[in-house]
């Protein structure tokens, strides 16, 4: 079975894979495969539209018409934190959160308020927050993940775009990174049962407009080095150097 790529936009899809020289989605929600020699299986790439609906929409089309080991998110992202994740850098999520469920009350919202959970998980149920276990989705999907920090990432349908929100986003949720599709896909794969990995490229620095704060071209190109970083066979130990 083949590893999915999801990207938002077919931008982002065409900078990570265009290296492979293999035919890549002419629209969004098309799917296509690309046949590489160090991925058993191959991959499948689709890029959803951008944003949370888009993404559960399209992750959902996908899935329904293939069988496949796991899905790879890549994807660019505003940074809660420059001098952690500069313009350019790699991040990986180790969470995911959606800071629209819940209930809104006097104090803000209580994502346990409505006292209905997004998804039952073998962990428990899940309230607008979902952990992530990327080396195991990494291996689960024959795919190599180097060390790129460890980021929590934010998704949201209005990126931030002033000092005031991403103040209180940063505050109320400690995230590194905002992006408009972690969350969905990461709750798609929980209930599907699936391997999610989400690696993030810099864009820009949350709350500031372009193009001040922003560097697209950039992180592109960093979004390319992920994927030839991924989709390449993690190096095989000789196992000389453990030798006295
Ligand atoms: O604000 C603008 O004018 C603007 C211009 C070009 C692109 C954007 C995007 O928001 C791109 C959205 C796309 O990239 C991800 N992304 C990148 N930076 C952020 C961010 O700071 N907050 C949320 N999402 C971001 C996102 O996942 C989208 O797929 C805006």
């Amino acid at each position: 079975m083949a590893a999915l790529i999801v990207a938002a936009t077919l931008l982002e899809l065409e900078a990570a894979l265009g290296w492979t020289g293999q035919p890549l989605p002419a629209g969004e929600g098309l799917v296509v495969r690309l046949d590489l020699p160090a991925i058993p299986g191959g991959v499948l790439a689709t890029a959803t539209g951008i944003g949370p609906v888009n993404a559960a929409f399209g992750l959902g089309m996908a899935l329904a018409r293939h069988r496949v080991r796991g899905v790879l998110n890549l994807g660019l992202a505003g940074s809660f934190d420059p001098e952690r994740l500069p313009l350019g850098s790699l991040a990986v999520a180790a969470s995911e959160t959606w800071p629209e469920f819940g209930l809104y009350g006097e104090a803000g919202l209580d994502p346990r308020g409505l006292k209905l959970a997004q998804a039952q998980t073998p962990d428990g149920p899940v309230f607008g927050r979902i952990g992530l276990k990327p080396s195991a989705a990494a291996s689960a999907m024959g795919l190599h993940l180097p060390g790129w920090p460890s980021v929590h990432g934010l998704t949201v349908a209005g990126v931030s775009g002033c000092a005031t929100r991403t103040q209180e986003l940063r505050a109320r949720h400690a995230a590194d990174v905002e992006s408009m599709e972690g969350f969905a896909l990461a709750l798609g794969c929980l209930r599907a049962g699936l391997p999610f990995l989400e690696i993030r490229s810099i864009s820009n620095f949350v709350g500031l407009r372009p193009p001040q704060g922003w560097d697209m071209p950039l992180a592109l190109r960093a979004l390319e080095r992920a994927a030839r970083t991924l989709l390449t066979p993690a190096p095989v130990s000789s196992g000389q150097e453990e030798m006295p």
